[in-house]
């Protein structure tokens, strides 16, 4: 199944605001309509959001010949959603090409499709190894954090390509889903990947993560990201931190399973990455039925940021880096997809 793909000229993408209740494919053709479901989550998560730019890019210069109108429509879908640096990556990465030509332009957007595909399979095999390493001998229970599966990407995802390459390989125990209120990533898109993987899994509420940390129901704590500064401080799903932190506490693996496409070297730290409010409406609210009386403010931080020293290894489909353990800082490395 592709999360996000180019068919028959236009994009065609799962309206995730519909899972796990409905499956329902979108097809866009509007470059608009591109943003609206990047600003609503129909398509979500860092290296869909990298896909869904480069396409939308394709999608612009295969609809106008002004470059000026392809221009005006790429910074409109870059500037969507600020924190995962994926999006303006892919934006940029599809057009570069744009002086030589649509069908230049696409090619290059498929190519990010492609390299997605193949890199979900990498990080899935880098982090399995990584947690066989570091667990020898034993099943490992994870405990996720929103969702890092296929929905996250174009296929298999990051954080839970881990999880499907350890079931694979019959080394994965109880997976422990936490439901990332507000927007509920975990309890209605994880368990549904989990579901059709066939991997045993329970959903427990956010703050319950640290607490069962702490009493030992989870071997390691697996994430994805949306931004990794160059010293490796970790912008992810908010909650993500509280659980770096419990963790730590517990001496339990916290990893941060991304591509190379979210490492950000022009972000020198955590301090520095821009974390994406949302509307309040979200957190007071649920399904449109009020959770607070009416009236009340929200503070609707969409992620937080983890300091590197809280995580114990940053697996990508290239490397698998140990912050604070000798390794070089994650954004040193000068060869990198970005910089093609
Ligand atoms: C595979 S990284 C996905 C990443 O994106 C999610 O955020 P959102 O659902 O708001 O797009 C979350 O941070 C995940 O870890």
């Amino acid at each position: 199944m592709r999360t996000i793909d180019w068919v028959d000229g236009g994009i065609e993408l799962v309206d995730q605001t519909r899972l796990p209740h409905e499956f329902l494919r979108l097809r866009v053709t509007d470059p608009d309509a591109l943003v609206d479901a990047v600003q609503r989550l129909a398509v979500r998560g860092a290296p869909a959001l990298g896909v869904a730019g480069a396409l939308g890019v394709a999608l612009l210069a295969t609809s106008t010949d002004s470059s000026e109108e392809v221009r005006s429509g790429a910074r409109r879908l870059r500037d969507a959603r600020p924190t995962a640096v994926n999006l303006s990556w892919g934006v940029d990465r599809a057009l570069r090409q744009l002086d030589r030509g649509a069908q230049a332009v696409l090619t290059e957007a498929l190519a990010v499709r492609d390299e997605d595909i193949a890199a979900s399979v990498a990080m899935g095999e880098n982090g399995a190894a990584t947690l066989r390493e570091l667990l020898p001998g034993r099943s490992i229970r994870a405990m996720t954090v929103c969702n890092a599966g296929g929905l996250a990407a174009v296929e298999r995802g990051t954080a839970l390509s881990v999880v499907q390459t350890l079931h694979e390989q019959g080394r994965l125990g109880h997976t422990l889903v936490t439901e990332t209120r507000p927007l509920l990533q975990g309890a209605r898109l994880t368990a549904w990947e989990l579901r059709r993987m066939g991997a045993e899994h329970s959903v427990i509420v956010d703050s319950a993560g640290p607490f069962l940390l702490n009493r030992d129901y989870a071997d390691a704590v697996l994430v994805g990201a949306d931004r990794i500064a160059a010293n490796g401080d970790t912008a992810n799903k908010v909650g993500s931190f509280s659980l770096a932190l419990a963790a730590r506490q517990a001496g339990v693996p916290f990893l941060v399973v991304a591509p190379e496409s979210s490492i950000d070297p022009e972000t020198p730290g955590g301090d520095d990455i821009a974390v994406e409010e949302r509307d309040a409406s979200e957190v007071v609210a649920f399904d449109g039925i009020a959770t607070a009386p009416e009236g009340t403010g929200a503070l609707n931080p969409a992620f937080d940021v983890t300091p590197a020293e809280l995580i114990t290894a940053i697996v990508t489909e290239n490397r698998v880096v140990r912050p604070g353990r000798g390794t070089p800082p994650v954004g040193t490395v000068p060869e990198r997809p970005q910089d093609r």
